[in-house]
């Protein structure tokens, strides 16, 4: 029986030991996790009187074919009944708002959004929608998000609204990050239409490449803008790490971190504080960067090329409020950069999740995300910043943008280091390049996780599905 090394247990290398285990093919599995628990990012706290608060992601978009592939699994692990659906006609999903010269703007949304003129933009959408049809194609294989938007669609939504989509997904800098790695779909649209518009009117004419399982179907019957769990999303690492313990086929190893690897004859060695384990393939769930560390030296250009992948660091903030202190109803605000660098934005989540507050008493939760990109400016050296300061800013960011005088009843601070990487211009390249390197070398290892290929909850699952059926294909 071969044997697969699965490096990290986060989502990405839960979900790839889950797609090996459910092959006929038989394989040994060994997942190595350096904390002490399972699901990296996905972090939910269950207080004792039952309010669940998201440190990480807190809503799964089920659309298209990685958001039917999550469902698919969800179904599979038995979470069905778990499941908190957030409708397209739910308040969350209609009002998502921006925070730009002191006031909050409801973001245009609909048909009727598109022919008026609504704050804080200076006239209606359909002006820079219709002449978008008219502009040329871009002549570079890749360019950054803002400048992509500015020349298609004009300045002011480049810096504001398109500026706060990418600090609201990426804790990145519009200017920095790459249409084609960032917003595919934004990418092929010119690409095969000549027009952003058009694009999005008209599809892109690829077709899906998962079938959608019951609850998928029924995500689409019911209009599923996103989804959670009862629990907290972090109920999905513990399903899978569950069901891996279960399969009888998983060694799942915690508080194991990985130190080096290095090739050898039969396949991989694979170094951990104290001791080494043999496999003939590798499936690397690592941060790009923490990869890099542990390849061997001579491997410098596989190295270099994944240490060029960077990530940004966001503090989370959970604050709850006694009572309904929420001037508006929605999924939350978002900042754009030239209003406040620091604050990224504010989620609601008592609105699309009333069912994570306490059940006693009426509660409003809200997470303050803030640094991203501009952590470094804003805050200093993360390991200098202290857990009363941010929540400091983050309670002063909620009294200023939505007028709360009332202090937090409860709150939470995180540090999440290094955790949205930035696909910045060219990343697309650097990405053939180090697969490039794996084949021409021909190395059983294979690269998912959140650093190459989409950083969504939804496209790290798919990365392990993809990995899995090339490592299977491959014959290990
Ligand atoms: C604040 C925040 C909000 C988010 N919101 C959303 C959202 O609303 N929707 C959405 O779809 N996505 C969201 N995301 C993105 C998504 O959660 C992540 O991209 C995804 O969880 C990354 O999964 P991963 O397995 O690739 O990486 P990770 O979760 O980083 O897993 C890597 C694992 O490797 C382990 N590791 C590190 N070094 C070693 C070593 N040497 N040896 C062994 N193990 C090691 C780590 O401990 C970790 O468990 C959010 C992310 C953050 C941070
Ligand atoms: C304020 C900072 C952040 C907020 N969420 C994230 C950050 C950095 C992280 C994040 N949010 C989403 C994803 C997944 C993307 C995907 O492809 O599914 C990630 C990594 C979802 C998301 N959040 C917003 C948008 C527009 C999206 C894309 C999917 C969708 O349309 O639902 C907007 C948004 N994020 C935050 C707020 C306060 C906000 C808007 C009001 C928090």
């Amino acid at each position: 029986m071969k044997t697969v090394a699965v490096l990290g247990g986060g989502i990405g290398g839960l979900s790839a030991a889950y797609y090996l285990c459910k092959s006929p093919q038989l394989t040994k599995v060994i997942v190595l996790e350096s904390s002490g628990r399972f699901g990296g990012w996905l972090w939910s706290s269950r207080r004792s009187d039952g309010a669940v608060f998201e440190h990480g992601p807190r809503g799964i978009r089920p659309a298209g074919p990685v958001g039917h592939n999550t469902l698919n699994m969800v179904e599979d692990l038995g979470l069905e009944g778990e499941i908190l659906p957030v409708s397209y006609s739910h308040e969350s999903s209609k009002n998502r708002y921006l925070y730009v010269r002191g006031q909050l703007h409801r973001m245009p949304s609909g048909f009727s959004g598109i022919f008026r003129t609504v704050p804080p933009f200076s006239r209606p959408l359909l002006f820079s929608l219709a002449p978008e049809i008219l502009v040329k194609k871009g002549k570079e294989d890749d360019e950054s998000i803002h400048s992509f938007v500015s020349r298609r669609l004009g300045k002011e939504l480049a810096d504001i609204a398109v500026d706060s989509l990418c600090r609201g997904v990426f804790a990145g800098d519009s200017r920095k990050l790459s249409l084609r790695s960032c917003f595919p779909p934004f990418y092929k649209a010119e690409q095969e239409r000549g027009s952003l518009t058009l694009g999005l009117l008209l599809g892109s004419g690829s077709t899906s490449a998962v079938s959608p399982g019951p609850l998928a179907q029924r995500s689409v019957k019911e209009s599923w803008a996103q989804w959670s769990l009862r629990r907290g999303v972090e109920s999905l690492p513990e399903s899978l790490t569950e069901f891996l313990q279960q399969s009888g086929k998983v060694q799942l190893h915690r508080e194991t971190a990985v130190k080096h690897i290095e090739a050898s004859a039969s396949g991989w060695k694979v170094h951990l504080e104290d001791g080494l384990i043999s496999a003939d393939h590798i499936i690397s769930a690592l941060p790009a960067k923490v990869l890099s560390c542990v390849l061997p030296d001579s491997w410098q250009t596989l190295i270099q090329l994944l240490q060029d992948v960077s990530a940004v660091t966001v503090a989370v903030v959970n604050l709850e409020y006694d009572g309904s202190i929420l001037p508006v109803k929605g999924f939350g605000h978002l900042i754009p950069s030239s209003e406040d660098p620091g604050v990224l934005g504010v989620v609601y989540d008592s609105v699309p999740f009333p069912e994570h507050n306490r059940p006693n008493g009426e509660t409003t939760r809200l997470t303050v995300m803030m640094g991203g990109a501009w952590f470094q400016e804003v805050f200093g050296a993360p390991e200098a910043v202290t857990a009363e300061s941010l929540l400091a800013r983050a309670t002063e960011a909620v009294s200023g943008q939505l007028g709360v005088t009332a202090a937090p009843s409860w709150s939470h601070v995180a540090l999440h280091k290094d955790c949205i990487p930035q696909y910045y211009l060219g990343h697309f390249k650097r990405v053939e390049s180090m697969r490039s390197f794996i084949r021409k070398n021909n190395l059983s290892l294979s690269l998912i996780g959140s650093s190459y290929d989409g950083v969504s909850v939804n496209d790290v699952i798919f990365s392990g599905r993809t990995a899995v059926q090339e490592v299977l294909a491959g014959g290990v």
